[in-house]
């Protein structure tokens, strides 16, 4: 495997479950995902289908009830004088190892700057509190890399800002600001949970611009969590589109736009203007995503789709199978399509 495909985060069918005194809520639920230095995994969907609790599992920080399962393996490149990966999940997330890890070799920047920062402190000290934590101890040299990496995410007058608290910035220049602080560590990871969804439009360019362009620079790894397949095509590489806490469809992003195969992901290309190439009309997909919780078994899909095969499709849980090399679909009609064209080739 290339430099180019060296995978840094590999999930193994993770399952974050909430147990509820209703029942047991099942927001991620088996998901096998993996993350290559250098390069954007885009996670999309619709609302509830598990894409932050995602996030959350792999940084540790899914709130209680909840329970972490499967393995979620970060290989640390010799990091800690081995070439086995750590799992995460076996963590305790309290801990030394997963403070560690977190802020220094998984950051992540979200929606809503606000939360990242202390509205009390500078911009300044709470940078340099992070490179304190994890880079250096010398006090100066972090002031130095904080001015830096302000410069870096384009910040004008970086020494200035250093002194300026949270309120005193603009949206678009807090969410410079809190992508410096993910940034200032040096992450081999960055997650980026709808980083832009709060902002207009111009800003929402200029801010995925200065991730792509750190990204290439720096060979971060980023996560991009989204529920705008417009951002998606811009931002990715590689994509999966989750749907009740499964990864439905996972393959690079040219394939995922231009063949798409499972129903779900051919719904919400259908339903976005900026993609479609030709002037067809939109179509929103019918019905809602139902709640996680008590579901029958068979494809989570099933009451939406328009393929859906009575006695079939609801008659057992579907794999995610690998189509074709790298396009993995969870769907039995697909899977009976395909097994159907190799019987007649
Ligand atoms: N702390 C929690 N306790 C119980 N259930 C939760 C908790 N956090 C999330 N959930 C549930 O888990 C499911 C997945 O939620 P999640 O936030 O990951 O969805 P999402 O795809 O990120 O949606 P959105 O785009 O709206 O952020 C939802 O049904 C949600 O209600």
């Amino acid at each position: 495997m290339g430099r180019q495909e060296e995978v840094i985060l590999e999930m193994k069918d993770v399952k974050v479950h909430f147990h509820l005194d209703e029942g047991v809520l099942k927001a991620v639920d088996g998901v096998d995902l993996r993350i290559k230095r250098g390069k954007t995994l885009g996670i999309v969907g619709e609302s509830g289908c598990g894409k932050s609790v995602t996030s959350q599992a792999l940084l540790r920080i899914v709130p209680k009830p909840g329970e972490v399962q499967g393995k979620i393996l970060l290989y640390r490149g010799g990091k800690d004088g081995t070439d086995e990966p750590v799992d995460l999940v076996k963590l305790d997330p309290r801990g030394k190892q997963i403070r560690d890890i977190r802020g220094g070799e998984i950051a992540m920047i979200f929606q809503e700057p606000m939360k990242a920062f202390s509205p009390i402190h500078t911009i300044g000290n709470q940078i340099i509190e992070a490179i304190l934590l994890h880079t250096t101890d010398d006090k100066e040299e972090a002031y130095r890399l904080g001015v830096n990496i302000l410069q870096k995410v384009g910040m004008s007058n970086p020494e200035q800002r250093m002194g300026e608290y949270p309120h005193q910035l603009s949206g678009g220049m807090r969410q410079r600001a809190m992508i410096a602080m993910a940034l200032s560590c040096n992450p081999s990871i960055l997650i980026a949970d709808e980083p832009t969804t709060a902002l207009d439009v111009t800003v929402q360019a200029q801010v995925l611009q200065l991730i792509n362009d750190l990204k290439e620079k720096s060979d971060t790894a980023v996560i991009f969590i989204t529920h705008d397949l417009g951002v998606i095509a811009e931002m990715s590489d590689d994509v999966a589109v989750m749907y009740l806490g499964k990864v439905v469809e996972y393959t690079d992003v040219d394939t995922l736009f231009h063949a798409p195969k499972h129903p779900y992901t051919k719904a919400l290309l259908n339903s976005i203007p900026s993609v479609s190439m030709e002037k067809k009309r939109l179509e929103s997909i019918e019905g809602t995503v139902p709640f996680p919780m008590n579901l029958p078994q068979g494809c989570g899909f099933y009451s939406r789709c328009k393929h859906a095969v009575d006695g079939v499709c609801n008659a057992a849980d579907v794999p995610l199978v690998e189509v074709a090399a790298g396009h993995h679909v969870r769907c039995l009609m697909v899977e009976s399509e395909r097994t159907e064209q190799e019987v007649e080739a």
